[in-house]
C-alpha cells in the first residue's frame, strides 16, 4: 500500500487529574503528530499535485485549521475537571480546549483521529482519506490509532 506521512508538532498543557503520579500536575508537552494518508495518486497533467496523493503542504493546512492551531499553546482539560476548569475560566483569554475524555496520549490520538478523518476525506475524489495518526507526548511515549481502530 502507498502512503504518504506528514508531520507536525504543537505545544500544549494537559494533566491527567487522577494520575498515581506527576501527571497529575498542570504540565505541558511538546507534541508530535504524524498523519498518514492514503489514495490514489492524481494523474492530471499539468497539475500542481500531479503524481501526489495529496501535497503536503495541502496536508498541513488542513491539519492545522482543524486541528494543530486549535490545540497549540491551548490547555486541554478533561470536561470533568472542574477544578482546572473553573481556575482556567478565572484567566482572561485563556485558550482552553475542553476534551470529553482524560486527555492521555491514547484519548487525545484518538480524539484529532475523529476530526481529521473528516478532514481529509475524499477531498479530491481519489479515495483519499486518513490511514494511520500517531500522536507522540514525549520522544518516549506515544499512541497510534488506524483505521480499525
Ligand atoms: N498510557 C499512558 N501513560 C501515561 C500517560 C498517557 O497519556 N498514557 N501520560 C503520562 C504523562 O502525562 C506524561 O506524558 C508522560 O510522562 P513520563 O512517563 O514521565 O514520560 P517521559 O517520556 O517524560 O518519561 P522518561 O522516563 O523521562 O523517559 C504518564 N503516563
Ligand atoms: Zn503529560
Amino acid at each position: 500500500m502507498l502512503t504518504i506521512t506528514r508531520k507536525l508538532e504543537f505545544d500544549a498543557g494537559h494533566r491527567i487529574p487522577d494520575h498515581k503520579s506527576q501527571c497529575r500536575n498542570l504540565h505541558g508537552h511538546r507534541y508530535t503528530l504524524e498523519i498518514t494518508l492514503v489514495g490514489a495518486v492524481i494523474e492530471v497533467e499539468g497539475s500542481s499535485d500531479n503524481g501526489m496523493i495529496m501535497d503536503f503542504s495541502d496536508i498541513k493546512t488542513l491539519a492545522k485549521q482543524h486541528l494543530v492551531d486549535v490545540w497549540d499553546h491551548a490547555f486541554l482539560v478533561y470536561e470533568k475537571d472542574t477544578a482546572v476548569r473553573d481556575f482556567l475560566a478565572t484567566l482572561p483569554d485563556h485558550k482552553t480546549v475542553i476534551i470529553d475524555r482524560i486527555p492521555t496520549v491514547e484519548n487525545l490520538a484518538r480524539t484529532a483521529y475523529d476530526i481529521l478523518k473528516a478532514a481529509y476525506k475524499d477531498h479530491y475524489g481519489t479515495g483519499l482519506h486518513l490511514q494511520k495518526l500517531v500522536l507522540h507526548e514525549t520522544p518516549n511515549c506515544w499512541a497510534e490509532i488506524s483505521e480499525d481502530r
